[in-house]
């Protein structure tokens, strides 16, 4: 941010005036760029004549001139660089070379005498007139106003991004966010801006309010003006939900308001801020319920999955069985698993065969997985149901991909992610829905905690009445990335039925990972938790030391027959010392070194080669690859070796190959080391956990809790044991402020009330 708003002060500014030798690499979806430059005149402390430079700008041609302003960097490996912050194309300032550059192959229709005539009326100066009042062109004589308008278009093209860009400095806007705001908005960029800056804050991701603020403090608008209220208010409220609530108290909303407006000793009042807030929620931009208020999106979203539940519990299961029956058919099963269900799970496969809607919980290795392949087993047999018509009757879903393969391998039976299973299309479509609903007996959805309110919403709109519904979860787990903690709220709201497993049954016999586990469940860790075990052991450490001690023990494991893949780093924060990133490079360094049998592609100061472990960051349903999915580059073509003449990147996702671009290895991590948020809802043989001082802010209960639950064999965790035994005494983020709960007790007592009535979101 500083060294954007150096921007603004562009005369004052160090630059490197330099012409293109070549470009080195382009990445056209972010318009990255490296090129090699010779420099012929600089600001900068530096004597090289030739030198990278590196930023977010379009490919350059060779010959071209610009001017580039930035910043020199040492690159670890490639040496002085120039990071570029913003540049300038250096337009031709002489007479005769302007003739050239109109007359020359980019203005179609412009002669040697057209490119005169402009010059000779317009002076030396031309284009920057002709950009901002092409009608100085009426001047010119012999010139239709149909080549006119295509001149100005394919000069606007030339010259439209790169005069932006240049404008867009002043205001501290560096090169990646002029991109973003240049594609929404094109020649106008500059013009909205100027208009409405604030408006950018909801346009585009990354443009914060603050910066929209100081724009328009630089464009003297009143610090009271309407647009700065309003954009701040829906500011405060967007924070609110990022940090997972789904609504904000109206009280605490004006405050922060408050605060925020008035950083500068404004004085905006309470009443001015209150009127903005009545008129926002007339306008629909926010709803307020009593003292509450809220993003429409997730008001309704609330609503919609109590009145969606109301709706498919409204009707009984189409069969109901005797006890003996069923005692029957569990026995039957029990003999053909060689297993005994405990009392719990007896109890809950009973509930799930005749409940509508039903919550299985229980923490790690009570059994879920084992009660969920009871159920089916159970259904099938009471219901006559053959193996090729399981296929169709049941529909089994997790919000990630690797949640759902775990229940497809319990099951056998197909799972699939939530995205998936609705038809989801990359965008905010989705194919079944109140319209469209879903087909077959009985849904069941497991890891429910990650799933956030408009999930929810989505999911409950497309089953239909007559379906059964089993939601899976442990609440004790991460809540959803979304907002809302909607697999707490259902279960404190009283008005579902619920199976709860709280008896252990993996690895019974004096597991470490599962005592710590359900002490910190339980709030009862202290330094015995901690002691060693056959699956266990912490072992301290200082953070400098914490690179090595990894690698030690990454390498001990595979001494010991253990595959790379099944040894997970989990760290909480990415940039830190020894935080994600950088352990990746460790262990990449490690597990995959440079060599010459292995092709390497490179990703800004990334390099990627065959063989690296690399994890999936967005959904991509089109390719069936999905968020937290974990895979191995198994191959690095070249253009000419692809029939698309592209460069492609294979990866192996368990047995399936998915193929990137280049400009798509934006959506791949190395995955040696990944966030605990990441590996919710995935398992892993071997968990290697550093629990560090630099990483104190993020320690919490359900953090910690999550990643030692991940872990299937044997759990290593080091660094400062005093960190941890606090981490899991601080309180997690459970207490999102949602009213689910009330919703529910609302919408199911209006039921008991007047059994007739029909909520409007029933058609929602
Ligand atoms: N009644 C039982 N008798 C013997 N073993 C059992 C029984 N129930 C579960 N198990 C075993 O306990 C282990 C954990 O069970 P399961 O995977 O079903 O639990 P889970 O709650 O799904 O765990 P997680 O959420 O951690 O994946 C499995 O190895 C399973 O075979």
């Amino acid at each position: 941010m500083a060294m954007e708003h150096a921007g603004i002060q562009e005369q004052n500014r160090n630059y490197i005036l330099g012409e293109c030798i070549r470009m080195i690499y382009h990445n056209p979806s972010e318009s990255f760029s490296i090129a090699l430059i010779r420099v012929i005149e600089t600001t900068e402390k530096l004597e090289e004549k030739e030198i990278v430079v590196k930023g977010y700008f379009r490919p350059l041609e060779p010959g071209d001139r610009f001017t580039f302003f930035g910043q020199l960097r040492i690159h670890p490996r490639f040496g002085i660089q120039y990071d570029v912050f913003t540049y300038k194309k250096e337009l031709p300032k002489t007479k005769d070379s302007l003739i050239r550059f109109l007359s020359s192959d980019l203005f179609q229709g412009i002669g040697k005498r057209t490119a005169e005539k402009i010059v000779n009326h317009l002076g030396e100066n031309a284009i920057e007139r002709i950009l901002s009042d092409p009608s100085v062109l009426d001047q010119i004589p012999g010139f239709p106003d149909k080549k006119i308008q295509s001149f100005v278009q394919a000069l606007r093209e030339n010259q439209g991004f790169e005069q932006t860009v240049v404008n867009l400095s002043k205001y501290g806007i560096g090169l990646k966010l002029a991109q973003k705001m240049y594609r929404l908005y094109h020649e106008e960029t500059v013009q909205k801006l100027e208009e409405d800056p604030y408006q950018f804050v909801f346009d585009i991701e990354g443009f914060g309010f603050r910066r929209a603020d100081e724009i328009g403090s630089m464009l003297n608008l009143p610090r009271n003006h309407p647009m700065r209220i309003r954009a701040g208010c829906l500011y405060v409220l967007h924070k609110w939900a990022q940090d997972g609530h789904v609504y904000a108290p109206l009280e605490q909303l004006r405050q922060e308001l408050q605060l925020l407006l008035n950083e500068r000793e404004e004085s905006i009042r309470f009443d001015e801020i209150s009127q903005i807030i009545t008129e926002l929620s007339e306008e629909n931009f926010l709803v307020i319920e009593e003292s509450r208020v809220y993003m429409p999106s997730l008001y309704f979203a609330e609503e919609g999955v109590a009145s969606q539940i109301k709706r498919i519990s409204g009707n009984s299961p189409e069969t109901t069985f005797q006890e003996a029956e069923i005692l029957k058919v569990i026995g039957q099963i029990e003999e053909q698993e060689g297993l005994s269900y405990g009392e719990e799970q007896y109890e809950a496969i009973k509930e799930a065969l005749h409940a509508k809607v039903m919550i299985l919980t229980g923490g790690p290795g009570t059994g879920k997985t084992t009660v969920i392949k009871g159920i089916i087993d159970a259904y099938c047999l009471l219901n006559n149901i053959d193996q090729e018509a399981r296929k169709k009757e049941f529909l089994l879903a997790a919000p990630t991909g690797r949640a759902a393969k775990r229940m497809a391998e319990a099951t056998g039976l197909k799972a699939q992610t939530i995205h998936r299973l609705l038809g989801w299309s990359g965008e905010d479509e989705f194919e079944f829905g109140p319209y469209q609903k879903l087909s077959g007996k009985m849904i069941i959805i497991d890891e429910f905690s990650m799933v956030d309110i408009w999930l929810a919403n989505q999911l409950l709109k497309a089953i239909p009445d007559q379906m059964q519904v089993i939601i899976v979860g442990d609440e004790d787990q991460l809540p959803s990335v979304g907002p809302g903690q909607v697999l707490t709220d259902l279960l404190e709201s009283g008005m579902i039925k619920i199976s709860r497993l709280k008896e252990v049954y993996r690895q019974k016999e004096g597991s470490r990972i599962i005592q710590l586990a359900h002490d910190i469940k339980n709030d009862s860790c202290t330094p015995r938790s901690l002691e060693q075990g056959d699956d266990f052991v912490f072992i301290p450490c200082r953070d400098d030391q914490m690179g090595s001690l990894i690698e030690e023990l990454v390498q001990r494991a595979i001494d010991r027959g253990y595959h790379p893949k099944d040894i997970q780093v989990l760290a909480p924060m990415y940039k830190t010392n020894t935080g994600i990133d950088q352990l990746n490079q460790t262990l990449q360094a490690m597990l995959n070194p440079k060599s010459a049998q292995k092709r390497e592609i490179f990703l800004d100061d990334k390099v990627y080669r065959t063989g690296d472990k690399v994890i999936q960051l967005v959904n991509q349903p089109e390719k069936g690859v999905f968020n937290g999915d974990i895979g191995e580059i198994t191959a690095i073509l070249k253009q000419n070796e692809t029939e698309e003449k592209t460069e492609q990147i294979v990866v192996l996702y368990d047995g399936r190959e998915v193929v990137y671009t280049r400009q798509e290895l934006i959506q791949l991590k190395h995955a040696y080391c990944i966030s605990i948020h990441k590996s919710q809802g995935s398992e892993f043989p071997i968990v290697i956990m550093p629990v560090l001082k630099e990483y104190r802010k993020m320690l919490r209960k359900n953090l910690l809790y999550t990643a030692v639950t991940r872990c299937q064999q044997s759990l290593i965790i080091c660094g400062d044991r005093e960190e941890f035994l606090s981490g899991v005494m601080r309180e997690n983020d459970r207490q999102r402020n949602t009213t689910l709960q009330t919703r529910m007790k609302e919408m199911f007592d209006k039921n008991e009330e007047d059994q007739e009535e029909l909520s409007p979101y029933d058609f929602m």
